[in-house]
Order: structure tokens, then sequence, then C-alpha cells
């Protein structure tokens, strides 16, 4: 029998059970019930997807009426805080969770049982049948994330938006946005407005404008995702990668003057001033005013290739800046590096080397921090596929989907186990990647990889069978417009 939609879902569920006499259709007369209060942005969201695909109305309503999509609360507990069961009967799509995101995450896997059509954003022909199925899940790690360099190139709130639509439909639970680097600051300070005025003026090969999100539109953009059960982590990479701020404010050189704008794609060229009291000034000012607008738990602080900054200089900053995310209710997250700087077992080393061993991360992980993996050489989605992919760089290696889905993030570093690992991760660095079609091209398929890493269990690792099930997805991508590449290793629908 030809698989249905149960056959297709990436990430994978735990645990799937077909219900080969049932099949759900969706009608004109259904309604999306609350017999939960909390779920009522997870119903906003499912409508958002449904009412212009169907043409259906699929009122909200507050209590289980009858027909149709219903969200209540009473989940087994084993799906735990991110996990939902759903089932299907005849009459009703019931989708259990014990908070939102269960039940954003389950909305998310209805998504994928309806057929592909039900993506397109105008009105198609029914029916809009899902099949038979009970379905409890819950995910292996508690942060799947997706990173957007905003400042090698610049993507207006449009196209970030566009993004974080299309990783939410992967249970992506985390948006790294890396807000600042040598070739633009895009995020206005208000104590610091030549930050933007001057940082954001350009970006590399030089185009000029107004490159930067107004505190507005970056609070939007944090409403934007958190709407679709996704938090937003802000980065500004210091004490490296730094000369957009230092093109900025001559104050912030350790000789008092500005630096030229940067439109090139080295790095490591840069450093802020470590013996300057101005400098902890205005890492202060950045961390708070960023800190009042983003509700989410963690601040990015980069620390990443800081080869213009002497060894005990770092220490020094990291030393002087780590208390102040502190002080403003903020976990640090950062690249590897800054974790040899510290005990303090809270703090998330995002990991992005190209070996299979780091001793500080190991020594870290052993102390109690929860890596965040995100190896160039598996996961950087900037990474060329092969040698004839136009897009990218390949400084860390060709990655291929199936070299991107190839590897047990749990038993990936010496010396860090399966309990030290707080998720994957897949940056896009922007050095070529210019327009919403270039990040599509690259992130799919590689980003639902990452997403199936971070979410579905070790034991469900297998390439044979995934490949059919992410090849199922392309005829959802072509729906949506999505420029995906389609890998010759992909059995593609
Ligand atoms: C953490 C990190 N620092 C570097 C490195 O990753 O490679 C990226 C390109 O792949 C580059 O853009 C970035 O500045």
């Amino acid at each position: 029998e030809a698989a249905t939609t149960l056959q297709e879902l990436v990430p994978q569920p735990v645990q799937t059970t077909p219900r080969a006499d049932i099949t759900f259709a969706l009608t004109a007369e259904a309604k999306i019930q609350l017999g939960a209060a909390t779920a009522r942005k997870p119903a906003e969201h499912l409508a958002s997807i449904l009412r212009p695909s169907t043409g259906f109305q699929l009122p909200i309503t507050d209590g289980v009426t009858g027909d149709g999509i219903v969200l209540l609360n009473n989940a087994d507990p084993k799906v735990g805080q991110e996990g939902y069961q759903l089932d299907v009967t005849p009459k009703q799509v019931i989708i259990r969770a014990n908070t939102p995101a269960g039940h954003f995450n389950g909305v998310s896997t209805l998504r994928q049982l309806l057929p592909p059509k039900s993506e397109a954003k105008t009105k198609q022909p029914g029916p809009w049948t899902v099949p038979g199925a009970s379905i409890l899940d819950y995910p292996r790690y508690q942060h799947r994330g997706a990173m957007l360099d905003v400042s090698r190139h610049f993507f207006t709130p449009d196209q970030v938006k566009r993004y974080i639509d299309q990783i939410a439909a992967f249970k992506i639970n985390y948006f790294h946005l890396h807000l600042s680097d040598d070739q633009g600051w895009r995020l206005e300070i208000t104590s610091w407005p030549e930050l933007t005025k001057i940082g954001g003026s350009t970006e590399v090969g030089g185009r000029k404008g107004n490159l930067f999100y107004t505190q507005a539109q970056y609070k939007d953009l944090v409403a934007y995702a958190a709407n679709r059960g996704i938090t937003v982590i802000p980065e500004f990479d210091m004490p490296g990668h730094t000369n957009a701020a230092q093109a900025s404010y001559a104050e912030l050189n350790c000789d008092n003057k500005k630096r030229p704008l940067y439109t090139g794609t080295d790095v490591g060229f840069s450093s802020l001033c470590i013996s300057k009291e101005i400098t902890y000034k205005f890492v202060e000012d950045v961390v708070r005013e960023v800190s009042a607008i983003t509700p989410g738990p963690y601040f990015h602080i980069g620390g990443d290739e800081a080869l213009s900054t002497p060894d005990a200089d770092y220490v020094k900053f990291m030393n002087r800046v780590l208390p102040i995310v502190k002080k403003y209710g903020k976990t640090t997250t950062g690249w590897h590096e800054f974790i040899k700087t510290t005990k303090d077992t809270t703090l998330v080393p995002q990991f992005w080397g190209t070996t299979t061993s780091d001793a500080n991360v190991a020594a870290a992980a052993q102390r109690g921090n929860k890596i965040l993996m995100s190896p160039a050489n598996r996961i950087y989605l900037d990474m060329k596929y092969n040698k004839n992919t136009k897009l990218g760089l390949n400084w860390a290696g060709y990655v291929e989907v199936k070299d991107a889905y190839s590897w047990n993030p749990g038993a990936y570093l010496n010396g860090v186990t399966e309990a030290s690992i707080r998720g994957v991760e897949a940056p896009l660095w922007t050095e070529t990647i210019k327009t919403s079609s270039d990040i599509e091209q690259m992130a799919f398929p590689r980003l639902p990889v990452a997403a199936e890493l971070g979410w579905s269990t070790a034991a469900n690792h297998n390439w044979d069978r995934f490949a059919p099930r992410l090849g199922a997805q392309g005829p959802r991508w072509k729906i949506q417009g999505i420029n995906y590449y389609a890998s010759t290793q992909v059995p593609w629908k």
C-alpha cells in the first residue's frame, strides 16, 4: 500500500502506531478546539497554515465542542516539557501536551500528516485527510537550533521571518541570530548610536544602506519566533570579530583610531581593547539593552577566533564579561573557546570544531556543562555540498546530505557522553549567501537533517530509513517555493 504521510515524518517520532482502519477528514465545519488555554498560540499558528490552503474558517473555540482538531492538556507525563500525544479518530485529531511547546510540536506533526497541499498559500481542492494513527513523541535533546549570520550579509525582517517559518516546521526551538561581526553591526543600541549608523551601513561586498534592525523590529522578530514556539538567542561576537564596532567608535580601539569599515571575508584580525575600561562599559550597555528586549534565557557572546587577542587578555576579558551577562539575568552561551575561562557549569559552549576531541570541552562536560553541538564538518549549512556547489565555503570540507546525517551527537566528542549534550544547532554563515533562495539552497535539506539529529532517538538513526522520509518532504517544499538542493543522495518524491 502506498506509504501514507505517517511514514514520511521528519523528525521521526518516538512511537507511531498506525490505525489503518481509521481516516480523519478535515471539513469546512471543523473547529480548532482548546481544551487548554495554554494551547491558543499553537492553535493560532495551525490556523494560519490551514485557513489559506483549505479555505475553511477553522474557528478557534474554547472547550471541546465536536468534530475537528482538539488540543488538550492531559498528556502522558512521559512526553515531558516538549513532547505530545497525537491521536487520530474518525471525527477528531487530538493533540495532548503539557506545555505550549508540546502543542507547537504536535501541530508540526499534524501539518506533515495532512497532504502537502495543506502548505499552500492559496485555496486548494480537498480532501484534507489524515491517516489513522496514535503517536507519542518527545525530543532526544532540549535544544534544536538554527543560526543565521545577518552580519556578513544583512537580511530584512521579512526574509528572517521566512526562515523562522521554515525552521518551525521541523520542531526547531532556538533561533540564534549572529548580530555583529567585522562586516556589520545589525541591532541598534540606543546608548551607542554609531554602531548601526556607521557599523550597520554596509556588508560583505560593499552594499550600502540602513542594514540593521531597530529595536522595535528586533522585538517583532522575537515575538514572531515565540508565536511559533521558537526562542531567539542574540549573539554579539567578542572580543574578536569586532571591526564594525571599532569602525564606529574610535575609543573602542587601543590606538583611539576608528578602523575602516570592512567588506571582505577574512577572520581573526580584530579585537576589542582589553585594557581600556570603556570596553566594559560598551559591553555592559550592549548586554543591558539587548537583554531587556530578549525574553529568552540565553545571551551568546561569540568568543571565537580571537586571534588578535593575547590568551591572557582573552581570559581577562571573559572574566569581566561573563559576570555582566549574569548581572542582566541571562545565561552565557558562546563558541566553545570561551569555556576554558570559566568553571561555571551553567554556561553553554557551542562546539564548532572539525575534530572529535577538544580537551577544554571534554573537561567542561565532565564538570557538568551541557554542550551544544555544531561541528563545522557535519552541520555548518554554509559548507558546500560538493565541489560543484556554487554557494558556500569549503574550509571544513564538503558536507553532502548523508555527511550531515552520519554522526551521533551523543558519541561524537571524546569524553563527552549523551548526558552532556544539550542539543544540535545548524549555523548558516553568509559570506556568500545573499537571498532567501540562497538560504534555502543551503538549509534544505540539511536543516531538517539537523532537526532529526536533535529530536529523534539514536535507535532510529538509520540513513536508509531516513532518506525516503526526507525525500517525501520534497513536494511540501516545492509548494512552499523553497529552493531546496535536490541532492542525488535522496530519493525525492
Ligand atoms: C564560529 C565560527 N567562526 C568562523 C567559523 O565559524 O567559520 C565561519 C564560516 O564557515 C565564519 O563565518 C565564522 O566567522
